[in-house]
């Protein structure tokens, strides 16, 4: 998989050397996100992880134009079948043609997203008018269709915003953002305040949308969530994706090469249950290397500079190949160490 240079022939989103920084008061900067490159194939789940404000959901709403006015963006992002840099398009373009059509949204926090004046049934009546057509008794039973979807309950179509819990809320934003089968899915934490039941069945329908060459960008802190849909993932951390990998290698066997994404894994309760010491940097206030080396038991003097991403790892030590290499390293000094036992041995039996 290409990470640097031309998108990529047939897939459905190339993502190049996308960046965000946030101009605050006093000419602060917040680099919320740093030349973030990537593919999404057709029919292909990515999931995207890391740490509570490493830039995943501003990744997210760089690509659908809906970041505040004191962010700026550079890199690229070609969506199939526009012809479109969603980073370069224009306001009302994104509006017409992208957001809802081109690329469904399942927002982070779905109340704010929802209108409050208006019933769950409403709101989704209209959408899928909007983009189905569809009038009168098709419409109505379109728009149960679409609330059942995302186990959105029937008897609760009626209530407005306000009335519904966490959950719910997740469920009637997940249940909109499936409405018209957009060919590309952005689903930012769609599984909070959700139960472990929930979350799977939320997970499988998004995942049923990549049938038929659709695409899923699922952002999640939920790794258990993103094991069981994604093909491929990507860890963020400070603003970096530092791992790109193939799903099952990376929550099965050799695992994450990445010590970060390694430590993620190693903080979940059915693995070793502790937690990556230490906290993430300041995004105003980066260090000059790579960030994980503070929080890392593998920094040398190599990070002082920020390892590329080269094979999908940014990190001047991944974690197999050095531990391959310790491991055969004692290998041979055991077996020199055998060897001396035995040649003294010899030599003793000679004496
Ligand atoms: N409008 C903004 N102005 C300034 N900084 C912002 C703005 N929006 C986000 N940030 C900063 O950008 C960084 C990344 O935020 P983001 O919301 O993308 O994190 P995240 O990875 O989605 O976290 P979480 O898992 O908590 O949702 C954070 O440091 C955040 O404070
Ligand atoms: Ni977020």
């Amino acid at each position: 998989m290409s990470e640097k240079g031309a998108a990529r022939a047939g897939a459905l989103l190339s993502v190049r050397e996308l960046s965000v920084r946030f101009r605050m008061r006093g000419g602060r900067e917040i680099a919320a996100v740093t030349d973030a490159s990537f593919d999404l194939a057709p029919g292909e789940c990515l999931a995207l992880v890391g740490e509570s404000g490493c830039g995943k959901s501003v990744l997210a709403s760089a690509l659908l134009g809906l970041l505040p006015g004191n962010a700026r963006t550079s890199g690229s992002a070609l969506l199939h079948g526009t012809g479109l840099d969603l980073l370069a398009a224009d306001e009302a373009t994104l509006a017409r043609t992208v957001r809802g059509r081109r690329i469904g949204l399942v927002p982070q926090s779905p109340a704010g997203h929802l209108t409050a004046v208006r019933t769950v049934r409403s709101q989704l009546a209209e959408t899928v008018r909007e983009l189905t057509g569809l009038r009168g008794q098709e419409l109505a039973a379109a728009t149960r269709q679409a609330a059942e979807r995302a186990a959105f309950p029937a008897d609760h179509l009626d209530r407005y915003p306000h009335q519904l819990s966490g959950g719910l809320a997740q469920r009637a934003a997940t249940a909109l953002a499936l409405v018209g089968d957009a060919p590309l899915l952005l689903a930012d934490e769609p599984t909070t305040g959700l139960d472990r039941d929930l979350v799977d069945r939320t997970v499988d329908e998004l995942r049923g949308h990549t049938r038929d060459g659709r695409g899923l960008l699922i952002i999640t802190h939920d790794l258990r969530a993103a094991e069981r849909v994604a093909d491929r993932v990507a860890v963020m951390y400070a603003g970096r994706i530092v791992e790109l990998s193939a799903a099952a290698p990376f929550f099965g066997e050799p695992g994450p090469r990445h010590p970060y994404a390694r430590g993620l894994l190693e903080a979940l309760p059915e693995r070793a249950f502790t937690p990556v010491p230490g906290m993430p940097p300041e995004l105003g206030d980066l260090p000059e290397g790579c960030a994980f080396a503070p929080r890392c038991v593998r920094a040398s003097e190599e990070c002082a500079t920020v390892p590329a991403l080269t094979g999908g790892l940014a990190c001047h030590h991944p974690v197999p190949a050095q531990d391959v290499a310790a491991d055969s390293e004692r290998d041979r000094h055991r077996d020199l160490d055998r060897h001396r036992e035995q040649d003294r041995h010899h030599e003793g039996s000679r004496a």
